[in-house]
């Protein structure tokens, strides 16, 4: 009777349930085996579903783009901490890009020879195998006058370039300057260019200019490309803001678009930052502490670490800011040892750094303590900052703050950062 019941009832049904039923006859062992069976296989296939969802959140999270916002004084390294980013994440973009900046490098390199050039034939101490040099860099100003020609520049002005650099297409987005510091780059990053007491300033000035020429012979060569660190040292100057987009070549974090809104350091465009803060999560404020004994360009009453300082305590006390992740780099940390090394003293013009010892773990402390203490009496609300020592055209050390710093800005816990500074 019973089984009867049954089989009528299997009838009704559409022949998916049929299939999918129990067996007709299934001892309590093999139900408790079959339900076991089925809920592993609800487990699995739950644990399938929360997967694709997780995929899902992270492909739509890695469109989501990135943006940070480079503020500093003019000169402070902002764009060559963009360039040294965009080396080590989007390569292929970089290749592609470094050919482009053969000219500007051309002209970059050839004004800074004819300026140490103009500014010898004015120095008194002039030897005679200066004078040899001088006849034999002499084509030099026809060369200088050529490329201005090719970049569609009046004599003498700055170059003005696209951020691509292979089209000089918007005039006042980024200006190549002509009193470049490619020259000093390139002779202060070599020990050798240091002039010994007792030696004349013709004597030093000649040194440099002969360790320039290893450099020079090379970059004039027919086939030059530029390599890494000629693109890294060369020096072009932002204007306004200049908004720079690379997409994470690979990695875990590959697909994922960086966008850096690097702002013109100069005074006049510094303020340009305003409409892009809105969504930026972090700032990468840079402050060069080689300039403690400088002026600005431009205006030479106001000392450059002083203008610094200024603008930094500005983007603190920023209540439009208070959110965003500040980031310190305390920069060119090659130059201020050299000073230092040099007897420049760091009192003198820092009158409370007092009698503390002249030398870079000393000052470099005493430095970073001011601008953090800044950061702590001004944030309208208690904050971490976090600061590095940089050397920005040290390319290896500053991809791996950047590397940091990049996983800093992504898990949006700068703790771990730290330990790296
Ligand atoms: N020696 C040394 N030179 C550096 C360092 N950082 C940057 N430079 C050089 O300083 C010059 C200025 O660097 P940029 O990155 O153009 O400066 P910026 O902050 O973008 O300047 P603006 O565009 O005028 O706002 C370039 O010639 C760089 O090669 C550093 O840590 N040490
Ligand atoms: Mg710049």
């Amino acid at each position: 009777m019973v089984s009867r019941t049954r089989r009528s009832s299997d009838d009704s049904i559409d022949p998916l349930s049929r299939a999918l039923a129990p067996p007709a006859r299934e001892s309590a062992a093999q139900r408790a085996a079959r339900e076991a069976k089925e809920a592993e296989g609800r487990r699995v296939s739950d644990l399938i579903d929360e997967q694709i969802k997780l995929e899902k959140h992270a492909n739509s999270r890695k469109k989501t783009p990135v943006k940070v916002l480079m503020l500093g004084q003019a000169e402070s390294g902002k764009t060559t901490t963009v360039k040294i980013f965009q080396m080590s994440y989007a390569r292929q973009a970089w290749e592609e890009e470094r050919m482009s900046w053969r000219t500007v490098i051309h002209l970059n390199l050839v004004r800074s020879v004819n300026r140490i050039l103009d500014a010898l034939e004015n120095a008194q101490e002039i030897a005679s195998r200066m004078n040899l040099l001088r006849i034999r860099l002499s084509p030099l100003r026809r060369v200088q006058v050529d490329l201005e020609r090719h970049l569609g520049l009046a004599v003498g002005d700055e170059v003005c370039a696209a951020a691509d650099m292979g089209v000089f297409r918007r005039p006042a987005e980024v200006c190549l300057r002509s009193q470049s510091g490619w020259a000093a780059a390139l002779g202060l990053a070599k020990q050798k260019t240091r002039i010994p007491s007792g030696r004349s300033l013709a004597d030093g000035a000649l040194e440099v200019i002969l360790n320039f020429l290893e450099d020079l012979y090379r970059i004039a060569h027919r086939d030059y490309e530029p390599t890494d660190e000629d693109v890294v040292r060369a020096r072009l100057r932002t204007v306004g803001v200049q908004e720079y987009r690379f997409v994470i070549e690979s990695g875990r974090e590959a697909g994922r678009e960086w966008i850096f809104y690097d702002v013109g350091g100069s005074r006049t465009h510094r303020g340009a930052w305003h409409p892009y803060f809105m969504d930026v999560k972090a700032i990468i404020f840079l402050a060069p502490i080689s300039v403690f004994d400088e002026k600005l360009e431009g205006d030479a009453r106001t000392n450059r670490l002083e203008d610094s300082i200024k603008f930094w305590t500005t983007v603190c006390k920023s209540k439009l800011l208070v959110r965003v992740q500040l980031i310190l780099f305390l920069n060119k940390c090659d130059i201020l040892e050299r000073k230092l090394a040099r007897g420049v003293s760091l009192e003198r013009y820092i009158p409370t750094f007092g009698d503390r010892k002249n030398d870079m773990p000393t000052a470099s402390k005493y430095l970073r303590r001011q601008f953090l203490e800044i950061a702590r009496k001004h944030s309208p609300e208690p904050r971490r900052v976090y600061s590095f020592m940089t050397t920005a055209i040290n390319t290896r050390a500053m991809t791996s703050i950047l590397g940091a710093v990049r996983e800093g800005i992504l898990n949006d816990n700068l703790r771990s950062m730290e330990l790296v500074s």
